[in-house]
């Protein structure tokens, strides 16, 4: 290689590295949740650029909350134990015998395989689900949906679907302030004590939405919202969603992550966004890059042409 071009590779890392500076002084000691969704979990070479990333974010000053799904997880271990599990508006409809797998599945295992990743890396990753320190208590959902013969609306039994009724984030505030990291099983208990199956979607923007977080990510499986003829939208805002809702370009699990980014914006999160996970460093070049990818979702009102992103 010539001397001019063994200087090159240096140089630009030294840029990459430079130009980070601004963007680790944004988020210097800001709450950033970051929903890690099952689909995006598949690769264990991502899960480890993933873990890094989380490392790195912590190191970096600022304080990063895992909330973590598991939704094919839990569908393979109930297809090995021969129990049905069906769907409405995306969320899985959880009797008694399913919300006991549902638990085993993200409290025991998926919680301690991430802590366990991020702690290889040199984190403190600390796990806990939603019932620890009454996080999330939760009430049953009520949830209609219209028949398509009759157009009448009726009420669906989800089960144990839980959607949140209060989020005290006493415990996660206490983790993050210190050296720790909070991985977030989204499970939520009721004021009876029951346990609920809580969206994960839906658990991080609560818990963004109570801690007024400065960015809530979530990651997933595609590149974000695609348009009917499969486009990447860029951006969003709350109305537009509803209406691709409506239409039918938006379905399944993405109709929760919608609705959790159109709350969390109410709810002041500054910025949420719908990434790629499956893109090595999807959270590291989205915080710390230009290179932001995916949707972002903004207020109706229609936040300043250049948002926090740019
Ligand atoms: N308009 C849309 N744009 C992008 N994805 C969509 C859309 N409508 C439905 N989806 C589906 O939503 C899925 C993401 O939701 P989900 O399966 O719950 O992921 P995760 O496990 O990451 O939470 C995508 O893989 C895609 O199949
Ligand atoms: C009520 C409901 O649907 N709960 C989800 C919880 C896990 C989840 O949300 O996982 P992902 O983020 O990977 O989709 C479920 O049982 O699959």
């Amino acid at each position: 290689m010539s001397e001019s071009g063994e200087g090159i590779l240096p140089a630009l890392q030294a840029k990459v590295l430079s130009e980070a500076l601004p963007y680790m002084q944004r988020y210097d000691r800001q709450t950033v949740v970051v929903k890690y969704g099952g689909h995006a979990m598949g690769d264990p070479a991502l899960g480890e650029t993933f873990a890094r990333d989380i490392v790195m974010l912590k190191q970096s000053g600022v304080r990063p909350i895992v909330v973590h799904g598991g939704g094919p997880q839990i569908q393979s271990l109930l297809k090995r134990l021969n129990i049905e599990s069906q769907f409405a508006h995306g969320l899985r409809i959880t009797d008694q015998e399913t919300v006991n797998v549902v638990e085993m599945v993200l409290a025991g295992s998926i919680n301690k395989q991430i802590v366990a990743m991020i702690n290889r890396f040199g984190g403190k990753a600390c796990g806990i689900s939603g019932k620890d320190a009454n996080l999330m208590t939760a009430r049953k959902l009520q949830r209609t949906v219209r028949d398509p013969e009759s157009q009448i609306e009726k009420l669906v039994d989800l089960g144990f679907v839980g959607e949140p009724e209060t989020v005290n984030p006493h415990i996660v505030d206490v983790i993050t302030e210190s050296d720790l990291i909070p991985v977030v099983a989204p499970l939520g208990v009721a004021r009876d004590g029951l346990t609920y199956n809580i969206n994960a979607d839906t658990f991080a923007g609560a818990l963004a939405g109570a801690m007024k977080a400065k960015r809530l990510l979530l990651l997933t499986d595609v590149p974000g919202v695609l348009d009917a003829k499969g486009e990447l939208v860029t951006s969003l805002t709350t109305g537009q969603a509803r209406d691709m809702i409506a239409d039918g370009t938006i379905t399944g699990g993405m109709i929760p992550k919608i609705e959790t980014c159109m709350a969390a914006v109410e709810a002041g999160v500054e910025g949420v966004v719908i990434i790629n996970g499956k893109v090595p460093h999807a959270v590291l070049l989205e915080l710390f890059t230009a290179h932001g990818a995916g949707t972002l979702i903004k207020a109706e009102t229609g936040q300043p042409e250049k948002t926090e992103r740019e």
